[in-house]
């Protein structure tokens, strides 16, 4: 009896030991380059996730291992085109992980989230058209955008030097998502001033999100567990809470609940009018083809549509017009606005501003988003996927359902690639964009069949407001901002020009975090 205890433990700690060991030496991914401190648990990796510096650490593990590392018992981070066209180009069969789990709302799957190529492919397919380059740059779309721009000016022009422009640009590709999403249906319009409209960013920006973020990635069981408890239960939960309720998104996808009830509840003809996103998606609702989606399914997508939507644009109109503003880039800004004041009058609408397709083809301009997006990519993190099967990438054998991920923070910093990668240089883009090979490298949108469907919106929006811009106004930067570096959130950590003095984050508080 007595003994039964000790064989229990020294069994216990056997099998911890083998673990260890299997994990460390025995392993296929044991000849992969990496520090032993990540190899042999996945605990290391998830404290990197905890103080918010994952990103920035993986960055370094290249830098000191180089583009192959091991950076859990069962994760290897990858920094080169070979392993970019392995794992996301068409074809490589690979999933994206149950980290994207946390993209799902009210219990419903969307593109974002789907793991399998199939069911991707399938919910996809709806969007295709939707999101194509040339609808983005001709019809309502383009109208849309140049309105939109127009009002970012009205704005600028009544609020002065006083303006606040991290807001501002959150109220422009707010105001373009939604209306491109849900037309009559649910546009907002906080160019315009409404003040309700504007307390959907503050939704978005909470300082609390990425604590939330962080255990609904390592610990979504728990989450759903303690954010679903009620009555007394819930006031115990409470206190244990990562984010106080309301949680992050839940204005946008109360928000996006409402669209699709006031859409389903429209008449016949109001549908027929509507050219957005929704009322295409409607035309694949139960109610028009046999196992159609539901209303869920439909603001599941539309609801995530706007979150991809929202920051990622105006997070890199602010740090391109802040690195633009800089007094080392002035140079950069007067190539820019050299290019954009030669755009013919034939080629504006009726407010004087460049349409978007014009926008489009200004090559400075380009460079200069491109260069924006290489050092301020908004999403810079790991894009996480497996394989249900054994392969190889860059000559080192993956076992199945091992997670393998390239994060373009670390691929936009390759200093072969990018000489003095860390320097704000739009002018590199000038030779690299000629070349196939070095285009491969800029990441920013990622690759393959589940690269960014809003690319071409958030290209039209950001081409067209620049131009806009810098036609009207050249800009600088006051309150030590030469070398203070705007902050901003990915996930659960904050990035900035890491060479600078200090940063800024610039957050809305939530009034109960
Ligand atoms: C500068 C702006 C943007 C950047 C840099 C960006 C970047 C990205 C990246 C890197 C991904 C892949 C993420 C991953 O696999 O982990 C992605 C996916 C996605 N983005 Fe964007 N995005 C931007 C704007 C937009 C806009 C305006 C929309 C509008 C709806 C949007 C909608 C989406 C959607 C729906 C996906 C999922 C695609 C799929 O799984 O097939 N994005 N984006």
């Amino acid at each position: 009896m007595t003994l039964a205890p000790a064989i229990l433990a020294t069994v216990a700690v056997a099998a911890i030991i083998y673990h260890f060991c299997y994990s460390l030496f025995f392993s296929s991914l044991a000849r992969i380059p990496g520090p032993k401190s990540f190899a042999w648990t996945k605990l290391k990796l998830a404290y990197e996730d905890y103080k918010g510096t994952r990103t920035r650490t993986i960055h370094a593990l290249h830098a000191e291992y180089g583009p192959i590392v091991r950076v859990g018992p069962n994760e290897v981070t990858f920094s080169s085109t070979t392993a970019m066209r392995s794992i996301y180009g068409a074809g490589s069969g690979f999933e994206r992980t149950s980290f994207y789990r946390m993209f799902e709302a009210y219990g419903r799957k969307n593109m974002f989230s789907f793991s399998t190529v199939k069911e991707h492919g399938e919910r996809k397919k709806f969007f295709a058209h939707a999101y194509a380059k040339s609808t983005m740059l001709k019809g309502d779309n383009a109208a849309m955008v140049l309105q939109k721009a127009k009002l970012f000016l009205d704005l600028l022009a009544r609020e002065g030097p006083d303006s606040e422009i991290f807001s501002t640009l959150h109220y422009f590709s707010l105001d373009n998502i939604t209306e491109f999403l849900y037309g009559n249906f649910g546009k907002t319009a906080c160019l315009e001033g409404s003040k309700k409209d504007r307390e959907l960013i503050g939704d978005i920006v909470d300082v609390a999100r990425r604590k939330l973020s962080w255990y609904s990635v390592h610990f979504p069981g728990f989450t759903n567990w303690l954010y679903s408890r009620t009555g007394v239960m819930a006031c115990i939960a409470r206190h244990m809470y990562p984010m106080n309720k309301p949680t992050t998104y839940t204005g946008i996808r109360s928000h996006a609940k409402k669209a699709c009830q006031a859409f389903s509840k429209a008449s016949g003809s109001e549908r027929a009018r509507e050219t957005s996103l929704i009322a295409k998606l409607w035309t694949h609702h139960y109610s028009n083809k046999e196992g159609g989606l539901d209303d869920l399914d439909i603001a599941s997508e539309c609801a995530d549509h706007l979150l991809a939507g929202v920051d990622t644009t105006s997070d890199t109109l602010m740090f391109l017009i802040w690195s633009l503003s800089r007094p080392q880039n002035r140079v950069f800004q007067e190539k820019l606005i050299e290019e954009v004041c030669k755009i013919p009058t034939e080629c504006l609408d009726a407010n004087g501003i460049p349409r978007p397709d014009v926008c489009d083809k200004l090559l400075y301009v380009d460079a200069v988003i491109k260069e924006t997006l290489r050092l301020f990519a908004p999403l810079p993190g790991s894009e996480p996927r497996s394989l249900s099967t054994a392969t190889s990438i860059d000559g080192y054998l993956i076992p199945p359902r091992t997670v393998v991920s390239i994060s373009p923070y670390a691929l936009h910093r390759n200093p072969d690639i990018f000489k003095d990668p860390l320097k704000f240089n739009p002018d590199r883009w000038m030779d690299m964009l000629k070349s196939d090979e070095a285009k491969k490298w800029f990441w920013a949108f990622s690759s393959g069949g589940r690269m960014c469907i809003g690319m071409h919106l958030a290209m039209a929006e950001m081409t067209t407001l620049v131009v806009a811009l810098y036609r009207k106004y050249n800009t600088m930067t006051i309150d030590g901002f030469d070398d203070i570096s705007p902050g901003i959130t990915a996930r659960y950590e904050v990035f900035y020009d890491e060479s600078c003095r200090a940063m800024r984050v610039f957050l809305i508080q939530h009034p109960s975090a």
